[in-house]
């Protein structure tokens, strides 16, 4: 019985907590749209609010089925809408219903003192894919409940990986001098503009990041710890230009355990170098802002024209041998580097025609060529391309002019942020 009573008073407690997210009035409740949807989505949203303050408490019984129900019937009817163009296409308020069905839908399931992930996987998934509603009240429902989640464990080791045969990394590879991106020791903001952002010259800059909290506090453990329940966009395959390569959503303790972990594993059955990689999509920003407040935007971008807001913050985090096949992108780039080192091969824009871009559109940014084992039959120009390579190492930061071709091959379990900047 005094569990149970226990339990019951720290259920009470969460839904306190959860319910002072909301405004205190039914009606204050807007559920204002920022456009157009079909006439059915209004009445539905009406009731779902209804069932929550109807209660004046957690919704129970048959009020938590309906308001769950309701949750899966507007994910569902504005997730079709979601698939149906493409994504810059899509109107904001399917986005908003969308945000409000994961919103209703992870409120039943806190009301319902069951188990906290479905609610903590339905917010992610709002933040992900919605688009912000009550003063983006998803991010901070996800905050509640993460704190009344247990604490995540560090990863215990993959059972049974004592035994198994481990392969030897492909070896590192060695850089001749006159190759090498030089590196400089934190450089004045005007030498660093008039002699490598002016004239667009890749440099690897030392001790601007020595005092990020990242540079302590992050590893694979620690994310476990802080994000392990998360659900986050994932790339899964040893580089984007293979066919097998794939999007997957996945909880980050499942991505650690079955890609980071198990590693080895993979080289072993599969015999190939690279395994696959985490993603570039902006979890980091959007949803876990705690791993956020640990890096900041190095002070160098303010030498550029756009606003602090418009830069695109990157999380890239994956296991040795994962292969960023050679690319350009359209801005800017600091690639920091937190831990693990990372093998980068860099050639510049007027090497473009002896890169051998693919010829559709989609992969026009991407050269054909396997930089590390080149196809000179297929590729003969390939040869005529001048480059410059580093291994990038935790507390680096490697500065990418805009269009610089990159190609990039982690040497360990390794992550690193990249800022794209203009
Ligand atoms: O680190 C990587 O694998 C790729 C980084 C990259 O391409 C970028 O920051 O633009
Ligand atoms: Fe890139």
């Amino acid at each position: 019985m005094a569990a149970a009573g226990g339990e019951a008073a720290a259920g009470g407690a969460l839904w306190a907590e959860v319910r002072a997210l909301l405004p205190g009035a039914e009606e204050a409740l807007t559920l204002a749209l920022s456009g157009e949807v079909e006439e059915c989505v209004p009445p539905l949203l009406r009731r779902a609010r209804a069932l929550l303050y109807g209660a004046g408490g957690p919704p129970r019984g048959r009020a938590a089925t309906a308001l769950r129900r309701l949750g899966d019937v507007l994910r569902d009817y504005s997730w079709e809408k979601l698939n149906a163009a493409p994504w810059r296409d899509v109107g904001k308020a399917w986005r908003q219903v969308y945000a409000y069905g994961c919103l209703f839908g992870a409120l039943a399931e806190a009301a319902g003192g069951g188990p906290l992930a479905p609610a903590v996987r339905l917010c992610d998934m709002g933040l992900l894919m919605g688009a912000s509603v009550l003063d983006n009240v998803l991010a901070r429902l996800v905050r509640v409940l993460q704190a009344h989640l247990p604490r995540g464990q560090p990863r215990a080791a993959p059972a049974g990986s004592a035994q198994r045969v481990r392969v030897d990394p492909p070896p590192t590879p060695v850089i001749q001098p006159e190759d090498a991106v030089p590196h400089l020791h934190c450089p004045s903001l005007e030498h660093f503009r008039d002699n490598y952002l002016i004239p667009q010259k890749p440099v690897v800059l030392e001790g601007i990041i020595d005092h990020w909290p990242c540079m302590t506090k992050w590893s694979v453990d620690y994310f476990c710890q802080v994000a392990g329940c998360r659900t986050v966009p994932v790339e899964l395959g040893s580089r984007y230009t293979d066919e097998e390569w794939s999007q997957k959503l996945m909880t980050v303790n499942d991505f650690i355990s079955q890609y980071i972990v198990n590693e080895k594993v993979w080289g072993h059955f599969l015999q190939i170098p690279s395994t696959p990689a985490t993603s570039p999509l902006p979890w980091l920003d959007k949803q876990i802002p705690e791993l956020k407040q640990d890096i900041s935007i190095p002070d160098y971008c303010c030498l550029g024209e756009g606003e602090e807001d418009d830069i695109t913050i990157n999380a890239w985090f994956g296991p040795e041998g994962t292969i960023s096949p050679l690319h350009q992108d359209p801005q800017q780039n600091f690639l920091a580097q937190v831990f693990g080192r990372k093998y980068i091969r860099l050639y510049s824009p007027q090497d473009s025609e002896n890169l051998y871009p693919h010829e559709s559109h989609i992969l026009h940014n991407t050269s054909q060529v396997d930089v590390e084992d080149p196809d000179l039959i297929k590729f003969p120009n390939f040869r005529n391309a001048a480059s410059q390579s580093c291994i990038l190492m935790p507390g680096q930061v490697l500065f990418i002019p805009v269009k610089y071709w990159h190609y990039v091959r982690s040497l360990d379990i390794s992550f690193s942020v990249s800022f794209w900047w203009s």
